[in-house]
């Protein structure tokens, strides 16, 4: 029996309208059930900011986008200029072309919006290849967020398809002439490119219908599809729950940072207006994709010393390295090599090995475990000097699609650009791999001696015997802790041949092939001081300025800024709780 006595109806004070609108809703959405998402926790990381950058460059895209589509008329009916911009006056063109030119100086707006539209798009695909490489180097792909890369892959392919989709709309020569490669890739694919071709190009190219198609994919096909990958991306960040760096207080089983309201929903509010503002400054000031300058679509001419958009440059580079390499199959079928293997098979094959890395690492581990916290690039050499090097090819070939612009400029053969490039395909990944590995593993070796040695205080001592020597202190327990904590992979042990009772091993070459990538992975990395050598080391080492003690589990002193783990709990004295992942429970 409650003891509480009710107050008299009049001293009640009637609610309030906002808490009456939120009953309202309540009763016919629930809302109240999704309230702890408002404690939902976001660690804090520079790094984190590209998949924001990116989430709202598309979202100016969709608006600038459906801005676009009140003027842009994707036509290829001719049709003869006359309007305001007199170099093109009275020439024969696409409405699309002649739509194009119309938004860009008859439209009020309408070249910034245009302007803003492709400034938003490359920029939201350069953030996108740095989300994906932070990613990659940091293993956040790791169980449970494989299925959240793969769908973040599909995302990148289809917005860098949307994208030349996209600047093929306008039907002017550059547009036209990226369309004309196109249809020779498609045309290369064995088997289904003829079909494929005609599906796109609706017969002989150029065709009528190229434009039209395209502009439904544009607008809704591709968008549609991203938006819907966007959504299910997001719940599942919401789902796993951010990974985080190591460092004090934080485990794999809690994630700290700040919650969604006020912190985070004000940050990244900020943020929002500050990548538009940016994009919106670009747009005012920086030329892009002058299509006036270029001129309408014809078939019997190509466009000089434009190039296409950044990401598709590697493509272009790789095409124009490649040899040009056929033959003629019993039955009069040729096999195009010159285009089949640097546009189909080399971006297939570069493709492959980014959406099914986290598979090939998981095989090798043999790791089920989840991973919440993240690797730092130099902890995983081999991976991190992988995911350089294929950086470097992508730079290489980037650099190869713009060989007549760089010969042009800095007065040089085409030809040599062309060998140079040739020859840098191969070389320059490798170096680049070398190089980085080295790096990572000296970076290794000096985040051990700071451990053993300490830091360097800048304070001269003068021994009795006369000697000078610099005095060296203890690190600081967070940084000590973060870098004790380091995650060292084994190497799988080699199978044995046989059994004791020489029953040969089934599936002795399997486990071969997984002890070998595995030590490719994992091999030759710089030991963790041990308890012994830490211990020892400490004995000669100043004591340092610390800000909290190394917990006897190992956890390390909570960090000290406020924040709050995933259960929400600020502890005294501002230290973030521990909690058990999602439990509330607390390990400290
Ligand atoms: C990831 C999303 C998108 C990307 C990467 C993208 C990219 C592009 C690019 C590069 C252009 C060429 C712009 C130029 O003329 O210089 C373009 C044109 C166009 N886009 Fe998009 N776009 C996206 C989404 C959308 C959406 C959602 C819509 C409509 C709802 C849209 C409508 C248009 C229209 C109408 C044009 C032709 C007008 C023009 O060329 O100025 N776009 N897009
Ligand atoms: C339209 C494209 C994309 C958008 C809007 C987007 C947006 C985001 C955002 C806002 C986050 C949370 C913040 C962060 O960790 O950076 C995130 C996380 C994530 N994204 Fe993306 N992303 C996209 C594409 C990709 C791509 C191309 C990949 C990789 C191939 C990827 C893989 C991931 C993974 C694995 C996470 C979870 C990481 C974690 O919890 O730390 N995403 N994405």
């Amino acid at each position: 029996m409650s003891t509480t006595e009710r107050a008299p109806q009049s001293a009640r004070t009637a609610p309030s309208r906002g808490e009456r609108i939120a009953d309202w809703t309540d009763g016919r959405l629930g809302i109240y059930n999704f309230r702890f998402l408002i404690r939902k926790v976001f660690p804090d990381h520079w790094s984190f900011m590209f998949g924001e950058m990116a989430l709202y460059s598309f979202v100016v895209l969709i608006l600038t986008g459906l801005w676009l589509t009140m003027f842009f008329d994707p036509s290829m009916t001719e049709t003869v200029y006359h309007g305001s911009h007199t170099p093109l006056q009275g020439i024969p063109m696409s409405q699309a072309y002649a739509s194009t030119i119309e938004i860009s100086f008859d439209v009020r707006g309408g070249l910034f919006i245009r302007q803003l539209h492709h400034w938003s798009a490359l920029i939201m695909i350069a953030s996108l290849c740095v989300h994906t490489l932070r990613h990659f180097l940091t293993g956040s792909f790791r169980k449970p967020r494989e299925l959240n890369w793969l769908i973040g892959f599909t995302m990148l392919v289809l917005v860098t398809l949307e994208g030349f989709v996209g600047y093929s709309l306008p039907d002017d020569l550059l547009s036209g002439t990226g369309l004309r490669i196109a249809e020779g890739v498609t045309l290369a694919i064995p088997l289904v490119g003829t079909y494929l071709t005609l599906f796109l190009f609706g017969g002989e190219y150029p065709g009528n219908d190229v434009i039209q198609r395209f502009y439904s994919f544009h607008i809704l096909l591709i968008p549609g599809i991203v938006l819907a990958l966007v959504t299910v991306h997001l719940i599942l960040v919401f789902y796993h729950k951010h990974t985080q760096f190591r460092g004090p207080g934080r485990t794999e089983n809690n994630v700290v940072g700040q919650p969604l309201m006020p912190h985070y929903t004000a940050k990244a509010g900020g943020f929002f207006f500050l990548v538009f503002g940016v994009l919106a400054l670009l747009a005012g000031i920086a030329q892009i994709n002058p299509v006036w300058t270029y001129g309408p679509y014809r078939a019997d001419q190509i466009s000089q010393g434009s190039q296409p958009d950044w990401y598709m440059g590697f493509l272009e580079g790789a095409l124009r390295a490649m040899p040009a390499w056929e033959f003629v199959l019993p039955g009069g079928y040729t096999v195009n090599l010159a285009v089949l293997i640097p546009a189909v098979v080399l971006p297939t094959l570069m493709m492959m090995v980014i959406a099914l890395w986290p598979f090939l690492e998981a095989w090798v581990t043999n790791d089920r475990r989840e991973h919440h916290l993240l690797d730092r690039p130099r902890d995983h050499p081999t991976r991190t000097a992988f995911g350089i090097s294929f950086v470097s090819l992508y730079l290489v070939l980037f650099f190869g699609g713009a060989n007549d612009v760089l010969a042009e400029r800095f007065h040089l053969s085409l030809n040599q650009i062309t060998w140079a490039v040739r020859i840098g395909i191969f070389l320059v990944p490798a170096v680049t791999y070398v190089v980085t590995r080295r790096i990572c593993l000296g970076l290794q070796r000096r985040d051990r001696d700071k451990l053993l040695h300490g830091r360097e205080t800048g304070r001269i001592r003068r021994l009795p015997h006369g000697e000078f020597v610099e005095v060296h202190a203890r690190l600081e327990r967070e940084q000590e802790y973060s870098l004790l904590s380091r995650d060292v992979r084994e190497v799988l042990p080699a199978p044995e041949a046989t059994d004791a009772d020489g029953v040969p091993n089934p599936r002795a070459r399997k486990e071969m092939l997984r002890h070998r990538v595995s030590r490719w992975l994992y091999g030759n990395q710089i030991p963790k001081p041990t308890r012994e050598e830490m211990r020892h080391a400490l004995e000669h080492l100043e004591p340092g300025s610390s800000h909290g003690q190394i917990s006897p589990n190992g956890h390390g002193p909570a960090s000290s800024n406020g924040q709050v783990s995933s259960n929400g709990h600020l502890t005294a004295g501002g230290h973030a709780a521990a909690g058990e992942r999602e439990s509330g429970q607390e390990v400290h």
